[in-house]
């Protein structure tokens, strides 16, 4: 089975704290460890089971568009993937006391961008277990991935990583 690729930025903060908790619950021989920034459709297609941790910063008002430079440029390269038969999961970081309307809305970004390319996007979380008004994220009812907030819940990070990875694993074959 070929390793599971991890992409993630930014590379300091809570995405690249989760992304490195990721690689350990999986082991050095099962994943790696890319930052998107560094990244390129080449890079991407060597793996089928991808995993992406982005984050949301936006503006108050929302008129903007995000900020995050890193992944405006990986956005570019995606349209070169060769997305057929490869499985994605993305877990967003976010803060939902201060930005209870847009929480993890990063995640629905992603998968937006994915969504029309064919990926197989998997992973998706009940809304039932957070405290949130609104969120671009949720696709069907239920959020695109997996969120997490390390600013106001981090003690729920551990046990939320766990069990998705263990749907990842039994569902998906991760
Ligand atoms: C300027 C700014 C804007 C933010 N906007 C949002 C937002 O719209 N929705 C949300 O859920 N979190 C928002 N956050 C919270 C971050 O997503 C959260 O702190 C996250 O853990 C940051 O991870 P990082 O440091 O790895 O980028 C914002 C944070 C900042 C500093």
């Amino acid at each position: 089975m070929g390793k599971i690729g991890i992409f993630y930025g930014p590379e300091k903060g809570s995405v690249g704290k989760v992304a490195e908790l990721i690689a350990n619950i999986f082991g050095d021989d099962h994943a790696d460890l890319i930052l998107v920034k560094d990244c390129d459709a080449k890079i991407i297609n060597q793996y089928d089971k991808i995993i992406f941790g982005i984050s949301t910063i936006g503006t108050s008002n929302w008129d903007s568009e995000h900020t995050d430079t890193d992944w405006d440029v990986f956005f570019t390269h995606l349209p070169e993937v060769e997305w057929k038969n490869k499985t994605v999961a993305i877990y967003g970081l976010g803060d939902h006391i201060n930005y209870p309307e847009h929480f993890v809305d990063a995640i629905g970004w992603l998968y937006e961008k994915l969504k029309p390319l064919n990926a197989n996007i998997v992973g998706f979380c009940d809304t039932n277990e957070y405290d949130f008004n609104e969120s671009e994220a949720i696709v069907d009812g239920k959020f695109a991935g997996l969120p997490l907030d390390e600013d106001y819940e981090s003690e729920k990070t551990e046990e939320r990583l766990t069990q998705w990875i263990n749907m990842l694993q039994k569902e998906n074959g991760y």
